[in-house]
């Protein structure tokens, strides 16, 4: 991580409202380059408000949100979209995932924006990726699998173009304590140098994350920075 280095994501003044009750309330956010941060809370206490302004989705009524040197709070729609594409891995609370698709069809989706077909390097990182995380890569299509392997699908989606910031809403609710595991400590392993934030409930991953950030009623009530726990298993390197 880059202690020390000027934070990657500076955040001021955050405010968003929906039918004039305010749902976030964040004065200042600073995260450091490569940090693996876990957001937490009790329900509808803004997190994945949160997450979505962080990844450009959703404009805040106030504020500046700056990633680098881009304020994605000031982007028009399609610039937004565009930082989008290059910069973040996005994994959804409900997967977003293409049903009648096999799942390396949908890990390879995001390639399908910039390449007419997509190239065979990224093909086999999507069946790579997919066979780190325990998935079937062709075997049936995606509506088949259970829902735990189709949370999986998303992460692997999310990581095939090697974003620089990868944001995750609650990446293992549908698994089990021993996948979910595996699939922090793969996911972990799967980061090379990238700053993560994951909206998550699960001890599981915010014990192998290095700052706690915790939401009640749209504001920040605390901000741990701890040692994270080791990996339970050998490391896998996608
Ligand atoms: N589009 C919207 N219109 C109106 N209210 C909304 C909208 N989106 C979110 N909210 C409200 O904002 C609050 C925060 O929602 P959010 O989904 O960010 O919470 P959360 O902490 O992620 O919850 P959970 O853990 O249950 O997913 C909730 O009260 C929710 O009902």
């Amino acid at each position: 991580m880059g202690e020390g280095a000027p934070p990657v994501l500076t955040g001021r003044d955050i405010a968003v409202s929906f039918a004039g009750k305010t749902i976030l309330d964040v004065p200042a956010l600073a995260v450091q380059p490569g940090d693996l941060v876990a957001l937490t809370g009790p329900s509808g206490s803004g997190k994945t408000t949160l997450l979505h302004v962080l990844a450009g989705i959703l404009r805040p009524d106030r504020g500046s949100v700056v990633w680098g040197e881009t304020d994605i709070a000031r982007l028009r729609q399609s610039a937004s979209d565009d930082w989008r594409y290059r910069n973040v891995g996005l994994v959804f609370q409900e997967f977003h995932l293409i049903d009648q698709l096999s799942p390396v069809h949908n890990v390879t989706l995001p390639a399908t924006f910039a390449h007419f077909t997509v190239p065979p390097e990224l093909h086999r990182r999507a069946q790579g990726l997919l066979d780190d995380f325990g998935v079937p890569a062709d075997a049936h299509l995606t509506r088949t699998l259970s829902r735990g392997e189709r949370q999986r699908t998303a992460i692997a989606r999310a990581l095939l173009l090697e974003p620089s910031i990868l944001l995750a809403d609650e990446p293992t609710a549908s698994l089990d304590e021993d996948s979910a595991r595996q699939v922090t400590d793969t996911l972990i392993a799967s980061a090379r140098g990238q700053t993560m934030v994951i909206v998550t409930h699960d001890p599981i991953v915010m014990e192998r994350c290095r700052r706690i950030i915790r939401l009640e009623h749209g504001r920040i009530v605390s901000d741990d920075v701890r040692e994270p726990a080791k990996p339970s298993v050998a490391e896998a390197a996608p």
